[in-house]
C-alpha cells in the first residue's frame, strides 16, 4: 500500500504542485475574457455555448495572465475536451498574424486521430482567416506538398530552379496537424517546408508519442525549432540524423518580414494525455520550458464522472455467448467491443455476424485493415449505419464518436492505461456511459484491481 502511494507521488518537483482543473467551472462563452467575437460565433456554430473546465484552465494560462510564458502539461480525463483546450487559444493567439507561415504544429500518433483534430481546427480557424493543413500520408506526397506549400506562378520565360530555395516558396497553412512519419518526410524532402516560424507545438497523446521513436521525430523537431542563439536555449540536444537538409530550417532570428532584428518568439509546447506519464526520463525528451502541470484531482488517473463500470464473470468457453446476450440486452445502442489483437477482432466479428437474431450491424475496425476501409467503417459507425464496432486497440486512444453508450472489454486489457483509454470512448463530454469487462471465472486474473501500469 505504502509502496503504491509512493509510486503515485511524482518525482519531478513541478508535477508536485499542479493546477487542479477541478477548481475551474464551466464558463459560458460570453463570460470568457478576451475571446475574439468571430471565434465565439464559430464555437456557437459548433453547438458550443460554454467552455469545459480544462478549456477554461488552459485559456487562463494561455490568454490570461499566464500568457503562454510556461509550457503546459495537461492531464485530464478522456472526453473532457482537451482538443479544444489547445486549439482555441492557439487560433486566438494567431488570429492577428498578417503573414502566412507555419506557426502551429500538432502531432498525433494515428491518421484517424489527426483527421479528427484537424476537423476541430477547421471549424474555428477559418473564422479568423487562418488555414489548417493535414500531413498524414493519406494522399500522395506530391498532392500533400501542393496543399502545404505555395509555389509562385512563373512568369513566361523565367526559368525556375527547383533547387533554389527562393523566399517565394511559402507555407499555405498556418496550422498543421500531422503524424510523425509524414512530418519527417516533409522535414527531410519538401522544399519550402520550414519550422523556423513555429510558435506552438502540441504533442497530443503524449505518453503514446514518447513510447515510440517514429524516426526520431521529436529530437529532430526540437533541434529544428531551436534558436541558433545558444544562449537563448542553453541545453544541448542529442545528435540528429544527418540525412536531412537541416540548415534551411534551423530557427533563426529576424527572419520574418517586419520582425527583422527581433528574436523569434519562444516555441510554446503543450503536451496532453488522459494518462500523462510522470516518468522524468520520458518527459525530459520534451525539453519543456518551466512547465506548468494542469491535472484533475489528486488521483493518478481519473475516470469520466458519469462512467459506470461493470465486470461480468463468465465461463471462458461460453464467453462469446455472454457477449451475444449482452449485446442483445443493449438493444442496438452504439457500442465498441475491444479485443486483445487484430486476429481476435477478426475472428470475433466473423462469429458475431453468424448470429442473425442479433439484428444489429457489426463491423470490425483494426490496424490490419487498409486506411480507406477503416475510414469507411468509422464513417458508417459515426452515422449510425453500424451499431457495434469490434475493435483492436487501434480505436483505443482519442477517438471521439458521438452516441457511443457502451464499451465492452471482451478481452481484459493488460494495462490500466489501456482500460482508461478504452473505457473513455464512452461517457464523453459529460454524457453517461457504461464499460463492461468480461472476466474468466477460472481466469488467472479476475479483478481489475490487479491491472498495473
Ligand atoms: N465546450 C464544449 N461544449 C460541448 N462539447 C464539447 C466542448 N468541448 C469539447 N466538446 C466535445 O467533447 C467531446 C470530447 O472532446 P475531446 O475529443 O477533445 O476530448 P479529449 O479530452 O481529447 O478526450 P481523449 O482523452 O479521449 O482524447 C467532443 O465530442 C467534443 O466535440
Amino acid at each position: 500500500m505504502g509502496e503504491q502511494k509512493l509510486k503515485t507521488v511524482p518525482v519531478l518537483p513541478w508535477m508536485r504542485s499542479p493546477v487542479d482543473v477541478n477548481l475551474f467551472e464551466e464558463c459560458p462563452l460570453h463570460l470568457l475574457p478576451c475571446l475574439d467575437s468571430r471565434l465565439k460565433v464559430a464555437l456557437q456554430n459548433m453547438g458550443i455555448s460554454s467552455l469545459f473546465p480544462v478549456q477554461v484552465a488552459v485559456w487562463q494560462e494561455a490568454i490570461g495572465p499566464g500568457a503562454f510564458e510556461r509550457d503546459l502539461c495537461i492531464k485530464s480525463p478522456t472526453g473532457s475536451g482537451k482538443t479544444l483546450a489547445y486549439a482555441l487559444p492557439i487560433v486566438q493567439m494567431l488570429s492577428t498574424r498578417a503573414v502566412k507561415c507555419l506557426r502551429a504544429l500538432v502531432v498525433l500518433p494515428t491518421r484517424d486521430l489527426a483527421f479528427q483534430v484537424k476537423e476541430v481546427f477547421a471549424a474555428i480557424a477559418p473564422a479568423v482567416g487562418l488555414s489548417v493543413g493535414l500531413a498524414v500520408g493519406q494522399s500522395s506526397i506530391a498532392d500533400e506538398i501542393s496543399e502545404l506549400i505555395n509555389r509562385p506562378k512563373l512568369e513566361a520565360g523565367i526559368c525556375y530552379d527547383p533547387e533554389d530555395l527562393s523566399p517565394e516558396l511559402q507555407s499555405s497553412v498556418d496550422i498543421l496537424v500531422a503524424t510523425p512519419g509524414r512530418l519527417m518526410d516533409h522535414i527531410n524532402n519538401t522544399k519550402g517546408f520550414t519550422l523556423e516560424h513555429l510558435c506552438y507545438l502540441v504533442v497530443d497523446e503524449t505518453d503514446r508519442m514518447l513510447r515510440e521513436a517514429y524516426q526520431s521525430w521529436l529530437p529532430t523537431m526540437l533541434q529544428l525549432t531551436r534558436s541558433n542563439d545558444e544562449s537563448f536555449y542553453p541545453r544541448a540536444l542529442d545528435v540528429i540524423p544527418s540525412t536531412f537538409n537541416s540548415l534551411k530550417t534551423i530557427r533563426r532570428f529576424g527572419v520574418e518580414r517586419g520582425f527583422k532584428g527581433k528574436p523569434s518568439p519562444r516555441l510554446v509546447k503543450m503536451v496532453l494525455s488522459a494518462t500523462l506519464t510522470q516518468d522524468p526520463s520520458k518527459l525530459v525528451q520534451l525539453d519543456l520550458h518551466h512547465p506548468l502541470f494542469l491535472t484533475t484531482g489528486q488521483k493518478r488517473y481519473q475516470f469520466p464522472e458519469k462512467l459506470e463500470s461493470y465486470k461480468l464473470i463468465c465461463e471462458s468457453k461460453l464467453k462469446p455467448m455472454y457477449l451475444v446476450a449482452l449485446l442483445q440486452n443493449l438493444g442496438g445502442e452504439k457500442c465498441i467491443v475491444f479485443t486483445s489483437s487484430v486476429e481476435s477482432t477478426h475472428r470475433l466479428c466473423t462469429l458475431l455476424n453468424f448470429f442473425d437474431d442479433l439484428q444489429i450491424k457489426i463491423m470490425e475496425y483494426s490496424g490490419l485493415q487498409r486506411q480507406s476501409v477503416r475510414s469507411k467503417t468509422l464513417k458508417a459507425f459515426r452515422e449510425g449505419d453500424i451499431q457495434v464496432l469490434v475493435s483492436s486497440d487501434a480505436m483505443t486512444r482519442g477517438m471521439d464518436v458521438e452516441g457511443v453508450r457502451n464499451v465492452i472489454n471482451y478481452d481484459m486489457p493488460a494495462y490500466i492505461k489501456t482500460y482508461i483509454h478504452r473505457a473513455g470512448r464512452t461517457a464523453r463530454a459529460g454524457q453517461t456511459g457504461r464499460c463492461f469487462t468480461l472476466l474468466n471465472e477460472d481466469g488467472v486474473c479476475c479483478s481489475l484491481d490487479c491491472l498495473t501500469d
